[in-house]
């Protein structure tokens, strides 16, 4: 079982405070190292802590299974969301950039922007985005409640990550990092996200690859069939830490690496990125076929939500 100790403040028996922090993780917890006194998991309680070979403090935390989905372990307000509505579209080939176009009257940036803006955890949402495309955000101001910034694209995807990352609140914990062209993210798979992301600096939505895929040369013939088992299919949000963040564009721009995702920043660090399972039905917008998948999908769950 996963275990993580949220809100720790250990103290010394004189009860000055020896260590405070939010949220930390005691890789592993075991029950030989934290004593539970009061009911375990989920609840704010008295707990035992062995923090050296032999130093005995007293602490007062909550102690999260953190396999539970529902844990709610990211603190409210300590998510920047950056969502990037900052590309062309070319490959959709219509006269607006296709984040803008129309799903089912509503434009494609807003579905995933007020998904967002309905989490506890987010603070605040940074559109990367052309100043004349400003107005469809702004204009929803009176129906959301999170801080809402802007910021110019760049000319590839990770400067205007790069862009983003710039206006983020300085205590925020983690930036969640959003293609506008995925409106059909849910809220319960950017919960998961986000939490993998706050245990282990990184993570990724991804889901299993289903085709066989094999890897061919310059003239068409086949190389090798990939192992699909090991294969997963990047999708976002990609959630990460701000100062890890940082620290992987550090190395990226003065290296000049291109990445085409924002998780592969810090993996050239290197530093681990953990993959959560998310659902095929997050697409990202692309091609004009995609939007007629898209609308089917939309159709699909209102219709399950209405029964
Ligand atoms: N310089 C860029 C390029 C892309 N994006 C955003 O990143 C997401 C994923 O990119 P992609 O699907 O490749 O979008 P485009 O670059 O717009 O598409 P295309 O390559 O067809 O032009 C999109 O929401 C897009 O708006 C961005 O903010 N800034
Ligand atoms: C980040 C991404 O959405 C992962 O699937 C994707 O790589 C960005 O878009 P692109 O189509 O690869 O340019």
């Amino acid at each position: 079982m996963g275990l993580c100790v949220v809100g720790l403040d250990l103290l010394t028996p004189s009860s000055s405070p020896l260590f405070s922090s939010h949220n930390l993780r005691i890789p592993p917890l075991s029950h030989s190292n934290l004593r539970l006194a009061g009911h375990p998991f989920n609840f704010r309680l008295k707990a035992e802590a062995r923090i050296a070979s032999s130093t005995f403090t007293t602490c007062s935390a909550k102690v999260v299974n953190v396999d539970k989905p529902e844990s709610k372990i990211v603190k409210e307000n300590s998510v920047s969301v950056i969502l990037l509505a900052g590309g062309k579209g070319k490959r959709m080939g219509a006269s607006m950039p296709k984040q803008y176009l129309p799903l089912l009257s509503q434009p494609i940036a807003l579905y995933s922007f007020y998904t967002f803006s309905q989490m506890t955890e987010v603070k605040e949402i940074i559109v990367v985005c052309d100043p004349s495309y400003k107005d469809i955000f702004e204009e929803t101001k009176h129906k959301i409640q999170k801080e809402l910034k802007f910021t110019l694209p760049g000319k590839e995807r990770q400067d205007s990550v790069y862009s983003g990352l710039q206006a983020i609140d300085l205590s925020s914990e983690l930036v969640c990092i959003h293609d506008s062209a995925r409106p059909l993210v849910s809220s319960g798979d950017v919960e998961k996200v986000l939490k993998d992301a706050w245990l282990n600096g990184a993570a990724v939505l991804g889901v299993p690859v289903k085709a066989t895929i094999k890897e061919a040369n310059s003239e068409s013939f086949v190389v090798k069939t990939l192992d699909r088992r090991t294969l997963w299919e990047m999708q976002t949000p990609q959630v990460i830490k701000p100062q890890l963040l940082r620290k992987g564009f550090e190395l990226v721009n003065r290296e000049g690496l291109e990445v085409t995702d924002d998780v592969s920043i810090v993996e050239h660090l290197p530093h681990p990125v953990y993959i959560t399972e998310g659902s095929y039905t997050n697409i990202k917008v692309t091609t004009p076929d995609d939007l007629l998948l898209a609308e089917r999908i939309l159709s699909m769950s209102s219709g399950k939500s209405s029964e």
